[in-house]
């Protein structure tokens, strides 16, 4: 362990639904870190709360109990402004269904939020072209999602996510739409985009080839974050 302080500290989380006359209760004390420029894995069987801690985590969903740091602020007792603020500036979401605004093209769908976070336009649209030239998409930037097929929407999705330079990219199945070939290579691009931007990821996902892209990988279990792998990187 190096002694970089993480960017994402999630501490004993807790996270119970109600399930007929009974509580199911998905998180019971959940932890996890995540370094500065790392991708972690979370893998596991469906139902077992990954998603459940990628919205907590993400700040888009409250716990019952426990805490989220962010670059070591607690987030959970801040107002909802604040929170909202701290996601806006930090966090960058892509989720299995890319959620492509459908009658904007591709280069808009990565501008429009960054000119919600004050951008200007031009800076926008350069940061729109830098990114989708990087994903591969230039001859696509004037397509709409329903002109582009699901990898390259993925993709415009990721580009979308990085668009506000996050600290933290928070994937639910990014790939989990995709056939295997296409999968390989729109995570790869994901795992090479956020390595050369230095943004940190944190993954859930069922497949498990894609944890050789992975620093680590944890899984979750009795409501609790346990590890898979280990690397030495951080
Ligand atoms: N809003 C909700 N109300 C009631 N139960 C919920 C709610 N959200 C999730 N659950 C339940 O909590 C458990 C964990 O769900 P979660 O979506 O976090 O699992 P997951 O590991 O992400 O699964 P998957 O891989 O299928 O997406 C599941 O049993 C689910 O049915």
């Amino acid at each position: 362990m190096s002694h970089t302080r993480p960017i994402l500290s999630v501490r004993n989380l807790h996270r119970s639904y109600e399930s007929g006359p009974s509580m199911l209760n998905v998180l019971s004390g959940a932890d996890i870190d995540i370094f500065p420029g790392e991708m972690v894995g979370l893998i596991g069987p469906s139902g077992s709360g990954k998603s459940t801690l990628l919205h907590a985590a993400g700040l888009l969903e409250k716990p019952n109990a426990g805490e989220v740091y962010i670059g070591g602020r607690e987030c959970l007792k801040l107002s909802d402004d604040k929170r909202t603020a701290i996601r806006r500036e930090t966090i960058g979401v892509v989720y299995q269904f890319h959620h492509l605004q459908k009658e904007f093209s591709a280069e808009d769908n990565v501008v429009i939020p960054q000119m919600i976070a004050g951008k200007t336009e031009r800076n926008a649209i350069a940061e729109a072209r830098r990114l989708l030239t990087l994903l591969g998409l230039e001859a696509r930037m004037h397509h709409k999602p329903s002109q582009m097929s699901g990898g390259e929407q993925q993709r415009v999705a990721i580009a979308r996510a990085l668009a506000n330079k996050p600290k933290i990219l928070l994937a639910d199945e990014p790939t989990g739409n995709l056939d295997p070939a296409t999968s390989s290579s729109v995570f790869q691009s994901l795992f090479d985009l956020t390595r050369r931007e230095g943004v940190a990821a944190l993954v859930a996902t069922h497949n498990m080839e894609l944890t050789q892209y992975m620093d680590r990988v944890f899984t979750v279990r009795d409501g609790l974050v346990v590890p898979l792998k280990a690397s030495g990187r951080v």
